[in-house]
């Protein structure tokens, strides 16, 4: 029998771990993981007899990666599907792949990632051996407190913030761990004035700062800034990458016409990018490539606090290290305040003070070093 197109989206989604209420919401509405998971089966329902997938467990917490990487086995099996997948990822490529292939460039041999050995053995930026969620005494910061955030579509809601309070005190480094779709996204969203709370309230340095970020005022724009999961959210793929640097150089009156070229060319090298690929596009760039652009563009406003949402999810371990190494230099020499959002506890662990667990829409609790998000 003929499925009909909504039992076949059903099954679809399904397969693909969605809930079949997703089918009605627009992709935006969905969370990293569940984009993701959306991707596949979109590939899936062609009925391929080749899947090539770039990437495709990239910022998904350890349970997800693990369904993701059974059922492609699966649909391999089942479906006589030929499955071709590139992956930074060898727990991933080790229990998915009948045969590896090891890719390197001429100047950085293939090294492949141990599980459970240090993340970049000999490399300076291995975590650092700090007590895990020791005390610190610094000044105010950013303090949110009592966010409800809910979403709202064909009579069902979502309540994606129950309740979540969050501190990041001046010059500290916070991360925010917790499995897919608990609200990671929405709290870093929030955070930097892109998504209005129901309720709840937000200071800076104990004054009132406004929830929604065109009330903000100019100064407090450039102050806080947001690096989004996917790097293409803040890289307009019509504009070199030159130009994107230049607006907010522009809009924020950084610097004049004149200075402009100097400025994208330190901001490029601030984030370890040549000089010409100013007059480059987004699609001209590698994945680690794109992340250091977007992160330079957000360095742009000479910002006192940055949000990143998995900067490193689709980053091989030397370059997830070397983007790290780079924020945490830039909190050292700017006294930036940095919030990281990652499912790799154990890797943010290693650059931050504190590690806080999202669960229910709330800030549960520190995670405790080496805790699986997947587990909380
Ligand atoms: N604009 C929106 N409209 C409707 N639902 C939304 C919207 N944005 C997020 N959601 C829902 O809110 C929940 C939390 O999403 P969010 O992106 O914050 O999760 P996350 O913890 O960052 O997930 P991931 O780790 O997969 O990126 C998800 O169930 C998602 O579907």
């Amino acid at each position: 029998m003929v499925a009909t197109p909504t039992k076949a989206v059903e099954r679809l989604m399904a397969d693909c771990h969605l809930p079949a209420s997703l089918a009605h919401h627009r992709p935006g509405a969905l969370s990293g993981g569940q984009q993701r998971r959306l991707a596949l089966a979109r590939a899936l329902a062609r009925r391929p007899e080749v899947l090539l997938l770039d990437e495709p467990t990239a910022g998904l917490d350890a349970a997800l990666r693990d369904e993701i990487t059974a059922l492609l086995r699966r649909l391999a099996t089942e479906h006589g599907l030929a499955v071709v997948m590139a992956s930074h990822d060898p727990d991933v490529v080790e229990k998915c792949a009948d045969m590896v292939v090891a890719l390197a460039t001429g100047d950085a041999p293939y090294a492949p990632y141990v599980p459970g050995a240090p993340y970049v053995p000999g490399a300076p930026s291995a975590p650092r051996s700090r007590p895990p969620n020791a005390p610190i005494t610094l000044p105010e910061g950013l303090r949110a407190e009592n966010l409800h955030v809910a979403f709202s579509h064909r009579g069902h809601t979502h309540q994606a913030l129950a309740g979540a309070d969050f501190h990041a005190p001046t010059g500290s480094a916070t991360g925010i761990t917790g499995p897919s779709g608990c609200g990671k996204t929405t709290l870093l969203r929030t955070l930097a004035g892109l998504q209005a709370p129901q309720s709840g309230t937000l200071t800076w340095d104990g004054r009132p700062l406004p929830a929604p970020v065109r009330k903000r005022s100019r100064d407090m724009q450039r102050r806080i800034q947001f690096v989004p999961q996917n790097p293409l959210g803040a890289l307009n793929p019509a504009r070199t990458i030159g130009a994107t640097l230049a607006r907010p150089l522009r809009l924020h009156r950084i610097v004049g016409v004149r200075e402009m070229p100097a400025r994208v060319g330190g901001l490029l090298d601030a984030v370890g990018l040549p000089g010409d690929f100013a007059h480059r596009y987004p699609h001209e760039l590698s994945g680690g490539q794109r992340q250091r652009a977007s992160i330079a563009r957000a360095l742009a406003t000479e910002p006192d606090l940055l949000l990143c949402d998995e900067v490193t999810s689709a980053l091989d371990p030397a370059t997830a290290t070397a983007v790290l190494d780079l924020l945490a230099h830039l909190r050292a020499t700017r006294q930036l305040t940095l919030v990281l959002v990652s499912h790799e506890t154990d890797l943010i662990g290693g650059y931050t003070d504190t590690v806080h667990l999202l669960r229910g829409g709330r800030v549960v609790r520190p995670a405790a070093p080496c805790e699986d998000a997947a587990s909380a």
